[in-house]
């Protein structure tokens, strides 16, 4: 821990839960990921990956791989709750996923995604549904969509406590208003994409994902702007990295988008496992005598 790393100044909650369990010695793991950690790896030149995560367990792993920030994605609408895409996504739906990667991670940076609807009729809509992350949810920062006529409520959010992190480029909760899932700020739209970046950076942004932004674009933002990129199809030169963790660890089924790189076959591993539980099961191989009492 950082000698200038402040430690639950007021003794509150409960003990961390070390490997002695609840009642074991505090945990002195590394310390918390904070916004400012994110600025001081790009002034370095160092970058960090940030993935989704909806729930604890997958939200212990990632914290212990080190993975700096954890993301709890609208994604969770075509990711665990079953819908097609993330625009019927609620906040009442997220807050409990929220809360439980809240509880699960030691180290992570740990950012709620606001939905569709939650913030975008004002920035007092904004910052109402951004307490309630943060309160119930136990969000350490939000996220919205949304680069110029955001600005409002990232300024509102920013200046009332709340760490924010814009999305710009291909934003899916405007997936209709856009056309469809379509790569953003080719030619002509670059200024729109510039001036995006440079907008939730003066309202006070903390980091911007860049979503569907060719390279050389993302790479021109990244340099301009103080605060950290984190790319999404964006290209190498992002600050930052996101990826859906589904989709990264080969969760899911169907066509992936072209800037997913599939780091495991998780799927396959469950369907073999299920497989062979279920001819287990029918031939009467388990539960074998170890297994009961
Ligand atoms: N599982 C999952 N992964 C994601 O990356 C993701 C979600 N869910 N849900 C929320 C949004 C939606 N996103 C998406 C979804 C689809 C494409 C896609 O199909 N892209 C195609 C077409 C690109 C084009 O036409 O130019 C691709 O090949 O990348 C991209 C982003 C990103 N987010
Ligand atoms: C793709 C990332 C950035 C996201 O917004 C989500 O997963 O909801
Ligand atoms: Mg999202």
């Amino acid at each position: 821990m950082s000698s200038d790393e402040q430690q639950a100044p007021y003794g509150g909650g409960p003990a961390p839960a070390g490997p002695g369990g609840p009642a074991g010695p505090a945990r002195t793991g590394p310390a918390r990921v904070r916004t400012r950690h994110l600025a001081e790896m790009k002034a370095a030149g160092e970058r960090f990956a940030m993935l989704t995560t909806y729930d604890q367990h997958t939200a212990a792993i990632f914290d212990e791989a080190g993975i700096e920030v954890l993301l709890v994605g609208d994604s969770a609408g075509n990711n665990v709750l079953g819908h097609a895409t993330t625009i019927p996504v609620t906040v009442e739906d997220l807050l409990p996923l929220t809360a439980a990667v809240a509880r699960s991670a030691t180290r992570a940076l740990v950012v709620g995604d606001l939905p569709f609807g939650s913030y975008q009729a004002s920035p007092e809509q904004a910052y109402l549904t951004a307490a309630r992350f943060m309160k119930t949810g136990g969000a350490h920062a939000v996220k919205l969509e949304g680069g110029v006529e955001m600005a409002p409520q990232i300024e509102r959010l920013s200046r009332g406590g709340i760490p924010t992190m814009a999305h710009i480029g291909f934003t899916p909760q405007s997936e209709h208003a856009l056309g469809g899932y379509r790569v953003q700020g080719r030619g002509d739209a670059a200024e729109q994409l510039l001036a995006d970046a440079h907008a939730v950076q003066a309202a006070g942004a903390f980091a911007v994902v860049m979503e569907m932004v060719p390279a050389e674009i993302a790479g021109r933002v990244t340099a301009e702007l103080t605060i950290p990129t984190i790319g999404i199809g964006a290209g190498a030169d992002c600050d930052g990295q996101v990826l859906v963790w589904t989709d990264a660890f080969g969760m899911r089924e169907g066509r992936m988008p072209r800037f997913v790189k599939q780091y495991a076959d998780l799927r396959g591993v469950l369907l073999a496992g299920a497989r062979a539980y279920a001819d287990e099961v029918r031939d009467g191989s388990f539960p074998a005598p170890e297994h009961g009492f």
